[in-house]
Parts: C-alpha cells; sequence; structure tokens
C-alpha cells in the first residue's frame, strides 16, 4: 500500500532484504538515492539545471553522509562546483559510506564541518545538501555540530536552496520531533542553540523509498519544506508489522448505496442548555451532510425553542435528564450519539454522558464530555469498542496525563516518543477509538491500528483552526458512525473529509462552511 508510513527499523529492514536475497547492493542503493536526489532536485528547480552552479554539502558520520559523496559526485558530474564538508572521522564511516567518500576523493576535497574551513566563503552557494543525519540520528546533538551549522545557516543560506537527503538532520524519523542540541559550553551560554533541521531552513526534503512517519508528525512539516519521495527500487512497503497509515481518502462505505433513510441510521447530538445549543446543532448538520438518514437535536427543555428557531432538517426531541435518555434510546433504530459539543459540565450532564454509555451504542465523544470523564477516578470504566473519543491536546492531557508527558518531555535519543506512539497508548487504555487532534491528526483504535491525517505539505488547512470546526468533526464522525462505519474507519474518514471541506473552502472557512461543503467533496469522489 503505498498509503504506508514506515519507521526507520522497517526501512533497515527492507534495505536488508533486497541486499539479502541478492537483487541489489547496499552500495547501489546509495548510487541510488544520490542520484536520484540529483534528478529530483534538477526537475524541481529547472533553473538550477540550465546553468548549473555552487553547491555545498554537509556530510555526516553515517550513510546518509554517504549519499551526500554521491550527491556531491554526481552534480560535479553535470558541471557544479562542490564543496563537501564531513562531520566526523572519515575512517569511521560504515562501508558503502567510505566507498563513497573514497570516490568523491578522486574529484575534491573534504573539508571539516565543525572547524574554521566552514568559515570564510566568499559566495552564496545555488544549492545546499543537508547529509548529515538520516533515519540513523539516536542521540543528542552535540553543540559544535548545532552552532557550525547554525553559523553556516546564518551566513549562507540566504538566497541558497536548501536540500534535505531523506530527513532534515535533527529530526527523529519516528517522531517528527528535534532531539535536542547539547548544552553550549559556559563562555557560550548567552547564544542559543538551534537544532541543524531548524536552522538550515529547509526547501525540500527529499525521502528515498517511502516517508516515513516522523515526515508528517510533530516538527516536521515545519521543517521539511517540501516533500518528495525519491524511487529507490526497492519492492513495495511490506513489513512484518503495520506501524502507521496515512490517511489518503474516506474508507469504504462513504458513498451512500441505496436505500431507506432508516439504512443510513439515526444519529442523535445531545445539546447543552439555552444559549449552549450552537456547538451541538454545527455537529448535527455535519451529521446529516455526511449522510446519516435522521439526524436528532435533543435539548433539555428550556433549550427547546433556541433549537427550534434554528433546525429544519435536523429534527428535535426533548430530553431533560439521563431517565428520558435512556427512554429515548429505547428505540434501537438510534444507533450512534454525539456527546460533549456546548454540553456543559453540569452534574445532569455527566448522568447522560453513563445513560448513553449504558446503552451501548456507537458513540463520539467530544469536548466537554471528555472533561467530564478525565475528573473522575476512573475515566475509562464505561467505555467500550464503539467509543471514539476526539481530544485536542488540552483535553488529551487531561485524559492521559501521563502519556501526554511523555510525548512531551523533550526527546534526548532516538527513536522519539511519537504522536502515534501516544495515541497508540491512549486507545489501549481508553479501549476504543481515540482521535488525537492538530495539524497531525492521529487516529487509533484498541487493537494497535493507527492511522495519521495529515493535514500539512500540500494538504495544509490553516483555516480549520476556528471555533467549532471541532464540534462539526465530533458530528461528521456520529454520522458515519451511524452509517455503520468502524469506529476507526468513521474517524479516520471524517478527519480526511474534514480537512478537504476546509481546503474546498479555503480563507474566511468558518465552522458552519464546513458541513455544507462536503457535498462538493463527496461528489468529487464519487468521480
Ligand atoms: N535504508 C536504506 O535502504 C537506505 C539508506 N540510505 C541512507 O542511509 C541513511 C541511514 O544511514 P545510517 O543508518 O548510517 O544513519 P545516519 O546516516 O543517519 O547516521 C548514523 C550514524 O550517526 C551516528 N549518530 C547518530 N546520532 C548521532 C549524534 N547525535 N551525534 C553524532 N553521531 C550520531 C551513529 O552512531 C551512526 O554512526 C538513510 O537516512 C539514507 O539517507 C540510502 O543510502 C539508501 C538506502
Ligand atoms: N492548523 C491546523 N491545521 C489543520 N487542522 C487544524 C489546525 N488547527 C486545528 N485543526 C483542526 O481543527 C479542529 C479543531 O477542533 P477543537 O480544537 O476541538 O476546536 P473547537 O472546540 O473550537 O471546535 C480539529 O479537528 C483540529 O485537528
Ligand atoms: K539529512
Amino acid at each position: 500500500m503505498d498509503n504506508l508510513l514506515l519507521t526507520a527499523a522497517q526501512m533497515r529492514a527492507l534495505e536488508q532484504a533486497a541486499i539479502d536475497s541478492g537483487v541489489v547492493t547496499g552500495l547501489e542503493l546509495m548510487e541510488r538515492a544520490g542520484t536520484g536526489a540529483v534528478d529530483a532536485i534538477l526537475d524541481e528547480w529547472p533553473d538550477l539545471a540550465a546553468a548549473p552552479g555552487r553547491a555545498v554539502v554537509l556530510c555526516g558520520p553515517g550513510n546518509n553522509g554517504g549519499d551526500g559523496f554521491v550527491v556531491a559526485r554526481v552534480l560535479v558530474g553535470r558541471g557544479w562546483d562542490v564543496e563537501v564538508f564531513l562531520y566526523g572521522d572519515a575512517e569511521k564511516l560504515p562501508p558503502d559510506a567510505r566507498v563513497n567518500y573514497e570516490r568523491w576523493r578522486e574529484v575534491g576535497e573534504v573539508q571539516t564541518l565543525t572547524g574554521r574551513d566552514m568559515d570564510g566563503r566568499g559566495y552564496v552557494p545555488d544549492l545546499t545538501i543537508d547529509a548529515i543525519f538520516g533515519t540513523g540520528l539516536s542521540r543528542t546533538l552535540s553543540w559544535e555540530l548545532c552552532d557550525a551549522v547554525k553559523q553556516y545557516a546564518w551566513t549562507f543560506t540566504q538566497g541558497t536552496r536548501v536540500v534535505a537527503l531523506d530527513i532534515p538532520s535533527g529530526l527523529s524519523a519516528e517522531s517528527g520531533r528535534r532531539i535536542p542540541c547539547a548544552d553550549p559550553p559556559e563562555d557560550r551560554l548567552a547564544f542559543p542553540t538551534v537544532s541543524p533541521a531548524a536552522a538550515l531552513a529547509i526547501d525540500l526534503t527529499l525521502a528515498f523509498h517511502a516517508p516515513k512517519i516522523g515526515h508528517y508528525l510533530g516538527d516536521a512539516p515545519a521543517d521539511c519544506g517540501r516533500l518528495r519521495v525519491v524511487d529507490i527500487g526497492l519492492n513495495g512497503g511490506a513489513t512484518d508489522v503495520e506501524t502507521a497509515r496515512l490517511v489518503c481518502g474516506p474508507f469504504e462505505g462513504v458513498a451512500k448505496a441505496s436505500g431507506h433513510k432508516y439504512d443510513h441510521g439515526h444519529a442523535i447530538v445531545l445539546t447543552g442548555g439555552m444559549g449552549l445549543t450552537g456547538a451541538a446543532r454545527l455537529a448535527a448538520r455535519g451529521a446529516l451532510r455526511i449522510g446519516a438518514g435522521l439526524v436528532t437535536c435533543v435539548a433539555p427543555g428550556p433549550a427547546m425553542m433556541e433549537c427550534a428557531v434554528q433546525l429544519t432538517a435536523v429534527m428535535l426531541r426533548r430530553c431533560d435528564d439521563a431517565a428520558a435518555l435512556a427512554d429515548l434510546l429505547e428505540d434501537d433504530r438510534i444507533n450512534a450519539l454525539c456527546l460533549g459539543p456546548g454540553m456543559g459540565l453540569s452534574d445532569r450532564a455527566g448522568d447522560l454522558i453513563d445513560a448513553a454509555l449504558s446503552a451501548r451504542r456507537h458513540i463520539a465523544l467530544d469536548a466537554d464530555a471528555l472533561t467530564i470523564l478525565a475528573e473522575r477516578d476512573d475515566p475509562f470504566a464505561m467505555l467500550h469498542h464503539d467509543c471514539v473519543l476526539t481530544p485536542h491536546g488540552g483535553e488529551f492531557a487531561s485524559l492521559f496525563p501521563d502519556i501526554a508527558e511523555r510525548l512531551n518531555v523533550p526527546a534526548m535519543e532516538g527513536p522519539a516518543y511519537s504522536k502515534v506512539d501516544a495515541t497508540r497508548d491512549a486507545a489501549d487504555r481508553a479501549g476504543c477509538t481515540v482521535l488525537f487532534k492538530g495539524m497531525d491528526t492521529v487516529i487509533a483504535d484498541e487493537k494497535g491500528n493507527a492511522r495519521i491525517n495529515a493535514a500539512v505539505y500540500d494538504r495544509a488547512a490553516p483555516w480549520l483552526a476556528t471555533a467549532g470546526a471541532g464540534d462539526v468533526l465530533a458530528g461528521i464522525i456520529a454520522g458515519l458512525l451511524a452509517r455503520g462505519l468502524s469506529p476507526l474507519d468513521a474517524a479516520s474518514s471524517a478527519a480526511w473529509l474534514h480537512v478537504e471541506a476546509a481546503r474546498a473552502f479555503g480563507p474566511g472557512l468558518i465552522a458552519e462552511d464546513l458541513p455544507e461543503m462536503l457535498p462538493q467533496v463527496l461528489a468529487a469522489l464519487e468521480r
């Protein structure tokens, strides 16, 4: 599957399997990586292809550095002037990198990355290649390295195109988090350290064979610039353990087959009291637009009039307390609920949540429902497999404080604990599907499946950071649950559709627009 994201270990295993099978050598893979990188760069910037210029290649102590030596050699072959700097000891390079170091030495010099060699370039290079670390980054970066790259970047990256081979140096390929730089020496404390990944202001990242999980999480979308995949002729993405999948579209069942309205389910959305019903109405509209057969707002008596004047296709029922909700849920055609948006934190709201969870329906729990659960001694006692929790960062930290803490402490070494790890651990603890919001929304279920819906790179949707966007998402999830999708598919599809709706509308988006864009997004899917 082309939307499978790899860990560093899986990438190494794929490479090793190919080498062991005898179809290719490590040296050939490195040659393909370097050559493919140059082709991708010249394809990205045709002006560089038309007029070869000057390049600086920053190489590190592993095979990422080896790729850098190949790039340097291939560029020279195409008429470029190239300077190469090495961080580390050439004698200790791994074998394939060492071969390419020697091949480069037949072409040009190798200077020291952390010494004075980096000073005093009398020109601005047209191209800078970051080949310091790739998927093998495993520990805190030295202050000397971070400082040297920072000095270089401040002097030269203005006006130069910067390309990272595989992943920006300093990012963990597992988590996309910046591995910190060591503290500066006493006499340099006034000069803050900056990760090479950030300092270099990278324009383009060339991932070899497949994107890694870390390309889509954490700091990576900000640090990578654009992301392209360079084919190095490895077969497929087959791995023993599936770690995470990129959500590239809605899952099966989103397109509506024929049938009666009750064939498409009946979702109910619980509202808050008077003056607090807007969030639930937004959710209800999302549920209806995504194709639930019937959607009903369920409101307490004092909020009925407020809802009645604003709802048409969405139906309305009165429900004052948990007993009334339990009565309502005697109707087994009601198969999905949305709880939380604008619900408030009252005891009544808590009782309604319990009544809903006891009725064993498909339930999207968002916003206030999550806050209520988080305040309980055992927040997860009543949850079951048919629930979906949709926390943002703050709600996640309240529900899963230790997991959030682990995710937030600086990652001193790789592989660093990632948002995928955190969401998977949360789903395991909660015993249900968890959708952890953000630009890099991660969805995981209690069985360990994980998916990333990344609104980054050419799918960026910054307009989604608007009040009420989350309420609509919860409603879309409830609508898809009503239509019979599994919690994992409902949450993943909803997250994807939500971002597509935002992108279809563009700047100026407000939450009300999101449900109204769904028909256009769905129509485009059928084309
Ligand atoms: N796996 C594959 O199929 C291929 C991998 N290739 C390249 O190889 C890379 C992976 O190579 P490696 O596993 O050698 O990893 P890296 O090149 O990322 O570097 C690992 C080396 O850096 C050292 N190191 C790690 N963290 C350090 C730190 N903070 N400070 C100083 N030294 C540190 C390690 O001890 C090791 O020597 C990929 O990113 C890619 O660029 C390509 O050549 C093509 C094929
Ligand atoms: N910069 C962004 N890019 C993409 N999606 C975003 C961004 N900021 C927020 N979102 C998405 O918007 C929604 C906001 O939900 P939430 O934080 O619950 O807000 P609210 O409660 O105001 O609706 C989530 O789905 C989140 O993933
Ligand atoms: K790199």
